[in-house]
């Protein structure tokens, strides 16, 4: 049944049989958009989910799998997006953000990574692109794109899983997702970008201490989201911005997303704090999802209130 299909981590090839059904059992209401390819020539598919025609509507953004490892990210995209369809016009929050928004869901950013957890090695973080000058393999597509690119929290050693890539953009994984955002910037109004672990709701700046522009604003929608999850779940997320929060981390998708003009931008750092990390074990899905489910539920009602 559809329930067991959600609260069970899938192989990439599954992944792609889901966006293809899903796509195709939901005409007019889900498309998918190719960005590009992987470095290994896989494609990187987002989902346009667009539950009415309005025209001239706003939309968010919510991608999942830039880190190989972190598997509890992708099963929340696939969880978001089947509980979008499931409820629309059933539960308030999600309708009221759907009809007022259109979203994008790209769930797996590095599908080369990914299957290589699948495959080789479970706690591999970056893409699997090569470097000229080195054996090592793979770039921090966390670290690749033009936000303060390459300085301190990032590293130029293709040995270290920060590493920066040889310029910012280098890998086709980001050049495609900025490529898109970059196209879509005046209609994107919500940058959401999932990854695990530590139970965290950060938003910019990572690569510098400074205060982003509207602080109080970002901080206020992950303080009201930490606090009802709290609530809900009784589970604690901490939030702030990224760099006093969790640490300084350049060449960021959010801090360059919001640079770019999309000025509510964050990254969920999902379950746990450390017990299982990466290893998150299935059972925990439901609940992990359930939590980020309603930090998006309540930002994106947010952004719609103050848009
Ligand atoms: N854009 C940087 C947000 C804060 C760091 C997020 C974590 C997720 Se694993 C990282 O990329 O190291
Ligand atoms: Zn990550
Ligand atoms: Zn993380």
């Amino acid at each position: 049944s559809s329930s067991t299909f959600y609260e069970r981590y899938h192989s990439l090839e599954d992944i792609y049989y889901w966006i293809n059904r899903t796509t195709q059992d939901n005409p007019g209401t889900v498309k998918a958009i190719l960005l590009g390819s992987s470095y290994e020539k896989r494609p990187i598919y987002a989902l346009k989910i667009s539950l009415n025609n309005r025209p001239n509507k706003k939309a968010m953004w919510i991608d999942c799998g830039i880190h190989a490892r972190e598997w509890i990210s992708p099963a929340f995209c696939l969880w978001f997006v089947q509980y979008s369809l499931s409820f629309y016009r059933i539960n308030h929050d999600i309708t009221q953000i759907l009809d007022n928004m259109d979203v994008y869901v790209l769930p797996v950013f590095n599908p080369d990574g990914y299957r290589y957890t699948w495959t080789n090695n479970r706690m591999w973080r970056k893409n699997r692109s090569y470097s000229k000058d080195s054996w090592c393999i793979g770039v921090d597509l966390n670290r690749n794109f033009d936000a303060n690119w390459c300085t301190e929290g990032a590293s130029s050693d293709p040995c270290t899983e920060i590493y920066c890539g040889a310029f910012p953009e280098s890998e086709p994984e980001s050049q495609a997702v900025a490529n898109f955002l970059r196209s879509h910037k005046d209609t994107i109004q919500l940058y959401l970008t999932i990854h695990s672990y530590s139970q965290m709701l950060l938003f910019p700046y990572s690569y510098t201490y400074d205060q982003a522009e509207n602080h109080n604003d970002l901080l206020e929608m992950a303080q009201e989201a930490a606090q009802q999850i709290r609530r809900h779940y009784r589970n604690t997320y901490k939030y702030g911005a990224g760099a006093q929060t969790i640490y300084l981390a350049p060449g960021g998708s959010d801090d360059w997303a919001y640079n770019l003009g999309i000025k509510y931008s964050f990254t969920f750092e999902l379950q746990d704090q450390g017990r299982y990390g990466f290893l998150l074990p299935p059972s925990h899905i439901s609940k992990a999802c359930n939590e980020a489910l309603l930090a998006v539920k309540i930002i994106a009602l947010k952004v719609i209130e103050k848009t």
